[in-house]
């Protein structure tokens, strides 16, 4: 009897499926109509004409090159198991968490004899709304446009190609950084032509990903002493991760790469290395001079790529915050970008709280650009190092991560034992030369004059950008006698309880509610169980859901605010009502309200992303405030998707 022949799924390595590129039905395809290009997205055919090269185009017509450079890592899955528990030579254990594309699972490798982790990443997003129609449109048109595809094509279809090329950069990206142990090293990655999912292997880092957040400042979490068994405190253990992370970046920086999304969950902790390692790569780019082909526009287009939104709001540095308001490109040197996120991570570690946080993105991204951070300048060598070069919203001036790198990377048990040992020339390295020049912002419009003039004030009195501010401290990263100085100062300017935890709860709603990341869902995520490889005993960490900010891995992060189906109206009564009652009932939350309201817009404007959900109807409102706030989310929109204002 003649078996039926079973459908092929498309792979990362193109000659395993030659019907790959073609259009083809399965199943689950059948449920969604395909999208017919001539009926559809007719309005896309004279734009696609002119479309212009992108950093994502150049990298497409090169894929070849990215191919070549792939083939080696990519296995075929000869051998799994139905029930999961063993692919080619793995053995599956334990879920190690879940992020926006895939799982994370420990296995332990019978070939390599060690424990190794597999992300599991479905070739079809489990997510719809990780890609936008329009860009599942306008990649088809594409597509389409380049004679790549010949016959009509399923969203779905799609989706999954598109999928599968993120995935192909990722690995890319990764087997290109193999030559630090700062970063989370790959081993290879399995895929067959059956297979739903790609698995992508690589080192095991035992400790999990960096947490930050403790009940107290003070608190050492269990994590920390394993890394730091010996004299761990926020500050030796701040310092670990500093030295760790500017290795690590220093490391990217000589392969040309650009992380674009550093922060606590894509920073993984190593006991058996002794170390902490940066991974997650798929928002990363490389600068053209250091990919292997070359192209007209590449300099332009990686330009154009750098000033795009891209990370995770919290942690976007102030130069990507304009938000298109400004027709020249702001970001001209990209590893600054990584160099500011890396001080918002130690900012989280020292204080325990993020240091931008607002009631949604717009408000995250003003704070970023406009909030001080002067007062938090204590003397500690450590803090201010962070808070006035890492953190200095001015990119020209920001420490660049050479200089980072004479700072830190020197044996800590080499430096000397009092300031006025350090040397002048690194002295100089922390002092910030000149003041940060005036830009013009656009949430000039989102804010009431009241609430811009203090907020401008505050900027102006505690500036410690200007030429004639004074650096307090030397370079002195491992000035343990400072800790005592540093903690009392950081517990005189945290914020009371019910501040903190209204400041956090509103950050975690932000993106990961909106992208229904799937993480949690069967409760197990939360609890993450780590085997100690070293001593072989069996730990539990807590997974601090709070530390996990997802990014934007799709440009357009608003757009997925408003497919979401919720009256503006409602919504903006509803949270004006609350926020009425809340100051009523609770004075300690009043407070916290009174604090926020020096950046916050009046509840008509802009106060929650939810007033924008409805977007048609936002669009087609009478009201004038309404309609003046229009026009700036359509300069968002066309900034998000084409890095213009
Ligand atoms: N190499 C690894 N060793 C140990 N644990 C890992 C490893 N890689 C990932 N994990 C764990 O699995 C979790 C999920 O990782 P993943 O990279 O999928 O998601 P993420 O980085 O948190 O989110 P996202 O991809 O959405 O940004 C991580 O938070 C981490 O705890």
């Amino acid at each position: 009897m003649e078996m039926p022949s079973r459908q092929l799924i498309p792979t990362l390595m193109p000659e395993w499926t030659p019907s790959s590129h073609q259009s083809y039905k399965t199943a689950d395809d059948s449920a969604s109509p395909p999208i017919t290009p001539t009926s559809q997205v007719s309005s896309f055919d004279s734009s696609l004409s002119q479309m212009k090269p992108t950093y994502s185009t150049i990298i497409e017509e090169n894929i070849d090159t990215i191919l070549d450079r792939i083939r080696p890592f990519v296995k075929k899955i000869t051998a799994s198991e139905q029930n999961k528990k063993t692919i080619n030579q793995y053995t599956l254990g334990a879920s190690a968490g879940s992020g926006q594309f895939g799982h994370v699972r420990k296995a332990y490798s019978s070939t390599l004899n060690k424990v190794v982790a597999i992300k599991i990443i479905p070739k079809k997003p489990w997510n719809a709304q990780q890609y936008s129609m329009n860009q599942v449109m306008r990649q088809i048109q594409l597509w389409k446009s380049k004679g790549k595809i010949t016959k009509n094509m399923s969203g779905n279809e799609a989706m999954r190609l598109m999928n599968i090329g993120k995935c192909r950069w990722e690995i890319y990206a990764v087997s290109r950084l193999r030559d630090s142990v700062h970063v989370v090293r790959l081993i290879e990655c399995l895929d067959s032509p059956f297979s739903e999912s790609i698995w992508i292997v690589s080192d095991w880092c035992n400790l999990g990903e960096l947490q930050w957040k403790r009940d107290n400042y003070g608190d050492i979490l269990p994590q920390w002493q394993r890394l730091v068994p010996f004299k761990c405190s926020v500050s030796t253990f701040s310092k670990k991760i500093l030295r760790d992370m500017t290795k690590g970046l220093q490391y990217l920086h000589s392969q040309g790469c650009i992380h674009r999304d550093i922060k606590p969950s894509n920073i993984l902790l190593d006991e058996i290395e002794n170390v902490a390692k940066i991974s997650d790569f798929g928002c990363c780019i490389f600068t053209p001079q250091l990919l292997p082909f070359k192209s007209a526009n590449f300099e332009e287009c990686f330009q154009r790529e750098l000033n795009k939104i891209v990370g995770t709001p919290a942690f976007i540095a102030p130069e990507l915050c304009h938000l298109g308001n400004s027709k020249r490109d702001f970001v001209t040197d990209g590893f600054k970008l990584d160099i500011w996120s890396l001080g918002v991570t130690l900012y989280c570690l020292l204080y325990n709280e993020l240091p931008f946080s607002g009631d949604n993105e717009f408000d995250t991204y003003h704070k970023i650009m406009e909030a001080p951070l002067s007062l938090k300048v204590n003397g500690s060598t450590l803090n201010d190092l962070i808070i006035k070069r890492l953190l200095e919203k001015d990119a020209t001036l920001r420490i660049g991560i050479q200089d980072l790198t004479k700072i830190i990377l020197p044996d800590p048990m080499d430096q000397p034992e009092h300031p006025k040992d350090i040397d002048q020339d690194i002295l100089s390295k922390i002092k910030p030369t000149r003041s940060e020049g005036p830009v013009r912002r656009f949430f000039g419009k989102l804010i009431t004059k009241k609430s811009k003039k203090k907020t401008l004030e505050n900027v102006k009195d505690n500036s410690f950008g200007s030429a004639n501010s004074k650096a307090t401290a030397p370079v002195y990263i491992d000035a343990d006698s400072q800790e005592e100085a540093f903690s009392s100062t950081v517990l005189r300017s945290s914020p009371n309880s019910s501040d903190y935890c209204s400041s956090l709860e509103e950050e975690v709603v932000q993106v990961t509610d909106f992208l229904n990341t799937f993480c949690d869902s069967k409760g197990s995520a939360n609890i993450l169980h780590v085997k100690n490889d070293k001593r072989n005993t069996e730990m539990k960490v807590e997974k601090s859901d709070s530390s996990s900010h997802s990014s934007f891995k799709v440009p357009t992060p608003i757009k997925a605010l408003i497919r979401l189906k919720n009256s503006p109206v409602e919504n903006r009564n509803k949270s004006y009502d609350n926020r009425f009652s809340d100051e009523l009932t609770s004075p300690s939350k009043k407070s916290a309200k009174e604090k926020h309201r020096v950046y916050n817009p009046e509840p008509k404007k802009l106060a929650h992303s939810g007033n924008i959900i409805n977007f048609k109807a936002y669009i087609n409102s009478a009201d004038k405030d309404r309609q003046e706030m229009v026009e700036d989310v359509r300069t968002y929109l066309n900034f998000a998707d084409n890095g213009q204002a």
